[in-house]
């Protein structure tokens, strides 16, 4: 029986412990620490209640800490004489912009560290998860923290430079994949659709095109020239996408998303 422990229950926690939850609960199990009371919906993932973090760190293999990253230093103070007497527990961390040599200061040189990112998709086996293993960490452990990553979709080993930028690609994505969507819904209303309609089009439009580059192999401009019937319609609405420079405003939102990510670096 392999125990995972949460601190922190919020949205990141949440998405993992429900994706996690589709694992076999004689051989994985979770519970998870707040400050407060446990979230009701945590109850349908049989994520058990612990009292507090020295209970976590002492029952669980595996620790998520999963906190606001402001969050460290408290948890810390109680983590580490632990950590200390159990060097053996492993700790993974989604704090955003806190890196692994950060931790190790926090939780000391010799705490057993991956860092990881992942999205909220892992709630429904579609995340994105980035890691990277501090140096305490063995190659054997190193491979049951990814195939358990694994278990939440896609999982890359990363340099740790890189974290920024995929925060803000995959960690935060979701929230911009999402704006998208909201645009494209909001102007189906102003051409006229009812609202619940325009929202069901835009999101199986989404969904269907990204099936269908996974499925058929094709790059995004691929696809795009698919649509565009020569002298068509759907080419008089490109050329607004581009005089309006689209890449221009995502480049700049991903520039803003990496900047705050660095605050705590
Ligand atoms: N939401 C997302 O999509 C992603 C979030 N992250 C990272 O995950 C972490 C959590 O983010 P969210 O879940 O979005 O935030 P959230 O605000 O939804 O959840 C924070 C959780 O931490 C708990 N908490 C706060 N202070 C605590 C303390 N001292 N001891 C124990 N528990 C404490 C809160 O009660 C709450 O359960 C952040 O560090 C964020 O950067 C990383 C990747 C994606
Ligand atoms: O918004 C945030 O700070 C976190 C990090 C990546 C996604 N959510």
């Amino acid at each position: 029986m392999f125990k995972i422990g949460f601190i922190g229950a919020g949205n990141m926690a949440q998405a993992m412990m429900q994706g996690w939850s589709k694992l076999d609960a004689n051989q994985v199990t979770q519970g998870a620490y707040v400050r407060h009371q446990l979230p009701e919906q945590t109850q349908a993932w049989q994520v058990e209640p612990f009292q507090s973090i020295s209970e976590a760190a002492l029952v669980s293999d595996m620790l998520v800490l999963a906190t606001p990253p402001t969050a460290l230093t408290a948890i810390a103070d109680e983590l580490k004489p632990i950590l200390a007497a159990m060097p053996h527990k492993i700790v993974v961390s989604v704090l955003g912009g806190i890196s692994v040599s950060m931790l190790e200061e926090a939780l000391g040189r010799q705490a057993k560290i991956v860092r990881a990112l992942p999205n909220v998709n892992v709630a429904v086996g579609q995340g994105y998860t980035a890691m990277y293993a501090g140096s305490q960490i063995t190659a054997e452990e190193k491979g049951a923290v990814f195939a358990l990553l694994a278990e939440l979709g896609r999982v890359d080993e990363m340099p740790e430079a890189e974290f920024g930028a995929v925060s803000a690609l995959a960690g935060s994505g979701p929230a911009f994949v999402a704006g998208f969507i909201q645009a494209l819904t909001e102007a189906g209303k102003a051409a006229g659709l009812d609202e619940e309609m325009a929202a069901k089009l835009s999101v199986q439009t989404f969904r269907g095109t990204v099936d269908k580059m996974r499925q058929d192999d094709l790059k995004a401009l691929d696809l795009a020239q698919l649509v565009m019937t020569p002298g068509g319609s759907t080419a008089a609405g490109w050329e607004v996408m581009q005089a309006g420079n689209l890449n221009g405003l995502v480049t700049n939102v991903i520039h803003a998303t990496m900047q705050k990510n660095a605050e705590f670096e």
